[in-house]
């Protein structure tokens, strides 16, 4: 197997659906989860390019393996559930800390997931999309709320991360760019997600490529060395 070009990392408090996010978009289902035991991945070819997606287990019992899985990544998508606050509080006090072994110039997306479950979902037609016959779970019908977390708030913690990381806004993505509200129930927005980063990493493939010396040498351009009448090189 060749090695992965780059890195994207799942991060977030158990339960807001990372599993689910990643095995809708690579599987296209929606299938019951348990609960991650340390970390998984899968490869994504996106154009050329090998993309390793790390998910990670949400439970305090594996936090510390989280720095380890972080080491190295393009790109870490801290994932919230829009119906608990709790979680969008838990990426700041808990996950960001982890995301110090991550590549200098890593993006960062804030996702807030099921927002299927919400007033605003429902009056969005998410539910348009989930009656897929692949359908085999969440298919009980669940009580609606209003969003207990809205995308404001989580550009607020994008901010929060560009002061943290002594990022220039300039410099990284818009957070309007880089929050997003999906459903790994109905699929909503989830391409547009991995996608999007997807399309931003390959960019810094790129130049890491170009930045590395390169270990080729061109036998073509190589001369032998003179010999000298004693036998011995020049
Ligand atoms: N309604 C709804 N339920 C979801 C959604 N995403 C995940 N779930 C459900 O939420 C529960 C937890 O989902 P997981 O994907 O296992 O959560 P996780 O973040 O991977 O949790 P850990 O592995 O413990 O960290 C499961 O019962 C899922 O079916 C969603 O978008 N909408
Ligand atoms: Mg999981």
């Amino acid at each position: 197997m060749r090695k992965p070009d780059s890195k994207i990392v799942l991060l977030g408090d158990m339960n807001v659906g990372k599993t689910s996010l990643l095995q809708r978009y690579m599987e296209r289902r929606f299938p019951d989860t348990v609960s991650t035991v340390g970390g998984a991945f899968y490869l994504k070819q996106w154009r050329s390019y090998n993309i390793s997606i790390w998910d990670t287990a949400g439970r305090e019992q594996f936090h510390g393996l989280g720095s380890m899985y972080c080491r190295g990544a393009a790109a870490i998508i801290l994932t919230y559930d829009v119906n608990h606050r709790q979680s969008l509080v838990e990426l700041e006090d808990r996950f960001l800390g982890l995301t110090d072994t991550a590549s200098k110039d890593c993006l960062f997306a804030i996702v807030g997931n099921k927002v299927d479950l919400t007033e605003e979902g429902a009056l969005a037609g998410q539910e348009k999309e989930e009656c897929s016959p692949n359908m085999d779970a969440g298919d009980r019908v669940s009580p609606r709320a209003p969003k207990q977390v809205q995308l404001e708030d989580a550009v607020a913690l994008y901010k929060k991360i560009l002061k943290y990381k002594m990022l220039d806004e300039e410099d990284v993505p818009a957070a309007e760019q880089m929050c997003f509200e999906t459903s790994a129930k109905t699929g909503y927005n989830v391409d547009l997600l991995f996608e999007t980063l997807f399309d931003l990493v390959v960019p810094m493939i790129l130049q890491q490529r170009a930045e590395r010396p390169s270990h080729t040498v061109d036998i073509s351009s190589h001369k032998p060395p003179k010999r000298t009448r004693s036998g011995c090189c020049a």
